[in-house]
């Protein structure tokens, strides 16, 4: 499985550097949380990722393919799917018909070739089902499947955010802060589908959360971003025992002794 490298990028908006310098790596199977305080550059560094954003310098690669300029469907089609922070769901839509939906605009077959090749296309309209109701149960949704996305309690609806961004089939997922908003019962429920995906899926996952708890928990590997720029890497025990993440968090200098865990950001 492909690793994902992130070397030495920098962003700029205008004046503002939304990133500077920054590298990382995911190793495959590996979960690895970027944490950082509000504005640190998380979601902008997840955007150069999924092909939201071109870096201003630098680049980025999963396997031997370069993501440094390619669009967002071009990173989905190398095996990247992301699970946005605020949902990509159509609200007036059930769980299936969303699934579904996600799935074919990946893999689109042309009108031509569902005339001319009838049996191929149902055998895949026929996969796709079958596909999909794997997710469902994965996740467990069965008992939402045919509800409108709309008219379900919000702990759910990002959990089909998740489903959604699986039916990509990928062996990257980029979460988006899938936690936010969520009760302490909704968030163990999720960190159960996380650490799943991982374990019995062996898919790598990058994720942005602000409950340094749960980051702290399930993280192999934690990158911490200030003002744009990468100021601690490592464990989650090395990086809550790192002065400089105290320090970003607290606004505290030197409070190593401070401990990092629940700062909250
Ligand atoms: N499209 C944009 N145009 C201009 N500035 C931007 C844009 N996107 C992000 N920025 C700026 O880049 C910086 C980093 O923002 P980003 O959203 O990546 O931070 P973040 O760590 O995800 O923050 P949060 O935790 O609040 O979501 C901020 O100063 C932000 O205002």
């Amino acid at each position: 499985m492909p690793q994902l490298h992130v070397e030495h990028v920098t962003l700029t908006f205008g004046g503002l550097n939304a990133l500077t310098d920054v590298s990382l790596v995911v190793p495959e199977g590996e979960i690895v949380s970027i944490i950082g305080p509000n504005g640190a550059g998380k979601t902008s560094l997840l955007n150069c990722i999924s092909g939201f954003y071109h870096p201003t310098r630098g680049r980025i690669t999963f396997g031997e393919h370069d993501l440094s300029r390619a669009a967002p469907n071009v990173v989905t089609s190398y095996g990247i799917a992301r699970a946005f922070q605020n949902l990509e769901l159509f609200r007036g839509l059930s769980v299936v018909e969303n699934l579904l939906l996600a799935r074919h605009t990946h893999l689109r077959y042309s009108l031509l070739d569902s005339l001319i090749f009838y049996g191929r296309a149902s055998r895949q309209e026929a996969e796709n089902r079958a596909y999909v109701e794997r997710i469902i149960d994965f996740m467990e949704l069965e008992a939402h499947r045919h509800h409108p996305v709309g008219t379900l309690a919000y702990g759910v609806q990002k959990r089909v955010e998740v489903a959604r961004a699986l039916t990509l089939a990928p062996r990257l997922l980029l979460l988006d802060e899938p936690m936010a908003g969520m009760n302490v019962e909704e968030k163990e429920d999720m960190v159960r589908f996380i650490l799943d995906i991982q374990r019995e899926q062996g898919i790598s996952v990058v994720l942005i959360e602000h409950d340094l708890g749960v980051v702290m928990d399930i993280s192999d590997r934690i990158y911490v971003l200030d003002f744009g720029q990468k100021i601690a890497e490592g464990t989650p025990q090395q990086v809550s025992a790192d002065p400089r993440v105290i320090e970003a968090y607290t606004g505290v200098p030197g409070a190593a002794h401070a401990p990092a865990q629940g700062a909250g950001a």
